[in-house]
């Protein structure tokens, strides 16, 4: 049995955003204290000490939320810094090779893009949820590949394990993509930009009442 429910809102730090440790803490407790569910550390820098230290102080917040951490990408450094899990692409490592490292209890994610294949083959080799977009154009990742919505509701009654949306989601688009199927949206920028990152989480919270 997992501990933390995946559903919600699931936000994605980003280093440009928060270009210091206690910035980037700062956001993050205000995303918590509005509502999200679930924290991804995204951070794409070689600088493994502070990354380390990033993601040891992130996991702790989020526990004090009773909130889980995953680390993008890296299955170290979400062992070394106590986090709940990972989350991988298509191009950062097996899935398998992740749970026998981070054990039943760790949350794995699996970014799917666009394909219902690539998300069956996740889910068979022990994914906790697959994540397909961009739905929407992304200012942080212009370049990921686009998914049509109607991809969501195909999942949902597919898959067995939540699904997550990711790509310039918004409180303009988020209610399309949640309509569709998506259990988790998944933000960067429109809650991290915001002024007001408490009050912008606990918009994207209500969604999902
Ligand atoms: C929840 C979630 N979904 C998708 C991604 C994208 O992962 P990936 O394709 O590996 O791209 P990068 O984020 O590593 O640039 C994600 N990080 N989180
Ligand atoms: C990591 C990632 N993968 C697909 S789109 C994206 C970025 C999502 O960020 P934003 O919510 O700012 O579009
Ligand atoms: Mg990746």
């Amino acid at each position: 049995m997992k501990e933390f429910q995946l559903q919600g809102l699931y936000a994605i730090t980003d280093s440009t955003l928060m270009p210091d440790t206690e910035t980037m803490l700062y956001q993050v407790e205000n995303a918590l204290r509005g509502g999200a569910s679930i924290i991804q550390y995204r951070d794409k820098s070689d600088n493994y000490p502070q990354r380390l230290a990033q993601a040891k102080a992130l996991a702790d917040l989020c526990h004090q939320f009773q909130r889980p951490l995953l680390i993008n990408d890296d299955i170290e450094l979400a062992k070394a810094s106590n986090a709940d899990g990972v989350h991988l692409g298509q191009s950062d490592g097996n899935i398998r090779q992740a749970r026998d490292y981070l054990g039943s209890a760790a949350i794995i994610g699996n970014t799917c893009h666009s394909s219902l294949t690539l998300a069956v083959k996740a889910c068979q080799q022990s994914a906790d949820y697959v994540a397909f977009g961009a739905f929407f154009r992304s200012s942080t990742k212009p370049d990921a590949t686009p998914a049509p919505i109607h991809l969501l509701s195909e999942a949902r009654s597919t898959l067995p394990v939540p699904v997550v949306a990711i790509g310039g989601i918004n409180m303009d688009n988020a209610g399309q993509v949640i309509s569709a199927g998506a259990d988790m949206i998944a933000v960067i920028h429109s809650l991290f930009a915001s002024d007001d990152i408490c009050a912008q989480a606990g918009q994207f919270d209500s969604l999902f009442d």
